[in-house]
């Protein structure tokens, strides 16, 4: 039976921040929100070695608006800018999302992360795009105006540790967060714009589900609502979760900042004293990743 070794660990412990808040239709002021948040928080705690922002931080979350607000990658004033206050501040940033401008002129629903230089080291396009309809209470269909990305985004995030990056709806597929635990990630990072109809039933639960599959530490990033401001109403409560399942940190709705600190030994822990990373059986579901079981049922 093939045994896969999944248990590489962050190399020291991580301090981040989690900036939740409310990007309104002014592109320019919705970015100086980012710098005063990343100010705030540098402020409240000098350490810091990551920042992390909501999904759609730079623009309405609404599939009319995509079309006025993307940008190429890279190039685009939202690039530079968060590239900048990395550079600025020392920091690394999981930039949340923003529409992209693909140079195959469709629109992507991308996240860029940043090394602590300004660099560039991570691009991930929505891979599943939100497209629901729940009768009488939540409608939404990104695919109208955006294309999806295709890959599955793990990488080496500094000299921490690797992680995986995932946009939202995203964390509803299991498979993402396997793929990058699998190839040794000890974190996912899913920037999120869940609404006041699926968040209250599922965040929590998506978020412990993928904590605990892959004993990863799991780090949800949300606007704030806006409850004055009408348009789409995002769930808030930004959250940390450990590999445990445990809920460490978690906002309200609100604009706000929380902060943690993820720490190597837990993922250790959890994954020596339930090793199920050494205990799966390839051999049994090794074409999980196809539709074949479902077709001969
Ligand atoms: O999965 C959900 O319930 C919400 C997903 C979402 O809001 C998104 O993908 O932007």
């Amino acid at each position: 039976m093939p045994i896969r070794n999944t248990m590489s660990v962050l190399s020291k412990n991580l301090k981040v921040a989690l900036l939740q808040f409310h990007a309104g239709a002014d592109k320019k002021a919705n970015l100086q929100k980012v710098k005063e948040f990343a100010s705030k928080a540098i402020t409240q705690h000098p350490s810091l070695d990551l920042l992390v922002l909501p999904e759609c931080f730079n623009s309405p979350y609404s599939v009319e608006e995509f079309k006025n607000y993307c940008e190429p990658i890279p190039g685009g004033e939202t690039t530079e800018f968060l590239s900048n206050l990395a550079k600025e501040h020392k920091v690394s940033i999981v930039g949340g999302s923003f529409p992209e401008l693909g140079s195959d002129n469709k629109i992507y629903n991308t996240s860029l992360t940043f090394d602590k230089t300004g660099k560039i080291i991570a691009k991930h396009r929505k891979v599943h795009l939100f497209d629901i309809d729940i009768p009488g209470k939540m409608t939404f269909k990104e695919s109208i105006s955006l294309a999806p990305g295709d890959k599955a985004t793990v990488f080496q995030l500094e000299d921490f540790c690797k992680v995986g990056l995932g946009i939202c709806y995203d964390i509803r597929f299991p498979e993402l967060a396997m793929v990058a635990a699998r190839q040794g990630a000890g974190i996912m990072f899913y920037p999120g714009a869940f609404n006041t109809v699926t968040g209250p039933k599922f965040w929590t639960k998506f978020a412990v589900a993928r904590a605990i599959d892959n004993q990863v530490y799991v780090v949800m990033c949300s606007p704030a609502r806006n409850v004055a401001g009408g348009g789409y109403q995002a769930y808030g409560h930004s959250m940390v979760v450990d590999p445990n399942g445990d809920v460490l940190v978690e906002a309200g709705h609100d604009e706000d900042i929380v902060y943690c600190e993820l720490k190597p030994d837990v993922i250790t822990e959890a994954r020596k004293n339930i090793p199920i990373s050494t205990q799966r059986r390839f051999d049994v579901y090794h074409d999980v990743a196809s539709d074949a079981v479902a077709k001969d049922i």
